[in-house]
């Protein structure tokens, strides 16, 4: 999958600082091989017209339905055999993270997020007080106090809530990891740790504490293997984010951030919903998902040829792993119908320079922040 890296890092520094992504502008185009990557490409109409043309090419011809079921029966064996080839040499460690989300550490960014976290915190307090006497437990009844999350709760069938609020109930009675924590932080599909770890390096905050899951038996031993693996401070998972059978190991209403990097993409579009829907009911009242994905007519979605495409916009790699191409639509409906408010959903059209090959590549992403609404305090 090498044609296909998420690796959207520019080495882009100003004055030793990492400016965000966005910020550096292609106004002359002679001057294209003079930096690794241009922020805002605008693209031409000729330009988006061939990629359209290139995808209707691409698809026209369909994966069969016996392969179909065997990339998806078999999906974490061809991650597990991924991990095993590439081991954690393949995706770089992203210090980008935290221009982009400071959400992931945020005593060392921003004063206004310090309130969120005292809101965050007071939630907490008020909802461990109530499940202590069995009340107040699940999402479903604490949405009865907000008007916008009623909506959300209808959706759920009684037959989940009753699920969430006996395996809530469960990890309450016991202590789970990070018990103790007062800020935590969940990666799913973390890979070897490129995310996880620059978190635990850069968030100094006593009470961090971080997850993280992938359903690669493969990646998760490299990360609970890792040096900088600190038990105390981190609990490394394996888990299927589609799997509806498999709980989490912490309570609903009890993260503070959910992060999602390219990760979405790689699972069957009719399963996302549902799987966003459970991260959501792990999000704290103010509680984040931040998401950074391939956006439609990314270079990887035209590099493609005929016959690897699976459904529309979703395709599999000659390694077996698959990937979808979003719009910033179908991301906003995604969180939204889970009960989340946009807080940022953008595109990132980059035009990555290959300054030795002289080759360009145009790069497209999407980023999105949305949050938990938080609990009315007039009920
Ligand atoms: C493109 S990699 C990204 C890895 C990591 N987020 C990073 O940025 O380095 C996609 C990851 O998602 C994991 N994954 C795919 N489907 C999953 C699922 N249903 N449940 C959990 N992890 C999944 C894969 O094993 C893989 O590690």
């Amino acid at each position: 999958m090498a044609d296909s890296s998420p690796e959207g890092v520019s080495s882009a520094a100003l004055g030793g600082k990492r400016q965000q992504f966005g910020s550096r502008f292609l106004s002359d185009p002679a001057r294209v091989f003079h930096h690794n990557a241009w922020d805002d490409v605008e693209w031409s109409e000729e330009q988006a017209a061939a990629a359209e043309r290139k995808v209707q090419e691409n698809s026209s011809q369909r994966v069969c339905p016996e392969k179909q079921v065997d990339y998806e029966v078999n999906a974490h064996k061809y991650w597990n055999d991924f991990y095993k080839i590439h081991e954690n040499g393949f995706f770089k460690d992203r210090h980008w993270l935290f221009t982009e989300f400071p959400e992931l550490a945020p005593s060392q960014n921003q004063n206004h997020l310090k309130d969120l976290m005292l809101e965050n915190k007071r939630n907490e307090i008020s909802a461990c007080r109530s499940s202590e006497d069995g009340h107040g437990l699940t999402v479903g009844e604490q949405h009865k106090c907000s008007s916008t999350l009623e909506h959300t709760a209808q959706m759920f069938s009684v037959e989940e809530t009753v699920t969430q609020k006996l395996s809530h109930l469960e990890i309450c009675a016991d202590e789970f990891p990070g018990s103790s924590a007062t800020y935590r932080i969940l990666e799913v599909g973390c890979g070897v740790g490129n995310t996880v770890f620059p978190i635990l390096q850069t968030n100094n905050d006593p009470g961090l504490f971080v997850y993280c899951c992938d359903f690669s038996s493969t990646a998760v031993e490299l990360v609970q293997t890792n040096s900088e693996y600190d038990s105390s401070r981190c609990f490394a998972f394996v888990h299927d984010f589609c799997d509806e059978d498999q709980n989490y190991p912490v309570p609903g209403d009890s993260v503070d951030v959910i992060i999602l990097i390219f990760v979405l993409s790689a699972v069957l579009p009719d399963k996302m919903q549902k799987a966003i829907n459970r991260l959501s009911r792990l999000l704290k009242p103010g509680g984040m998902m931040l998401l950074r994905d391939y956006g439609r007519y990314d270079m990887a979605q035209l590099r493609f040829k005929k016959g690897q495409c699976l459904s529309e916009n979703f395709y599999v790699r000659g390694d077996g792993t698959r990937v979808y191409f979003f719009t910033q639509d179908e991301l906003d409906t995604l969180f939204t119908t889970a009960g989340l408010e946009k807080v940022q959903n953008l595109v990132d059209r980059r035009l990555q320079v290959n300054r030795g090959k002289q080759l360009i590549m145009y790069r497209v992403w999407i980023q999105c922040k949305y949050r938990k609404p938080l609990l009315s305090t007039t009920s």
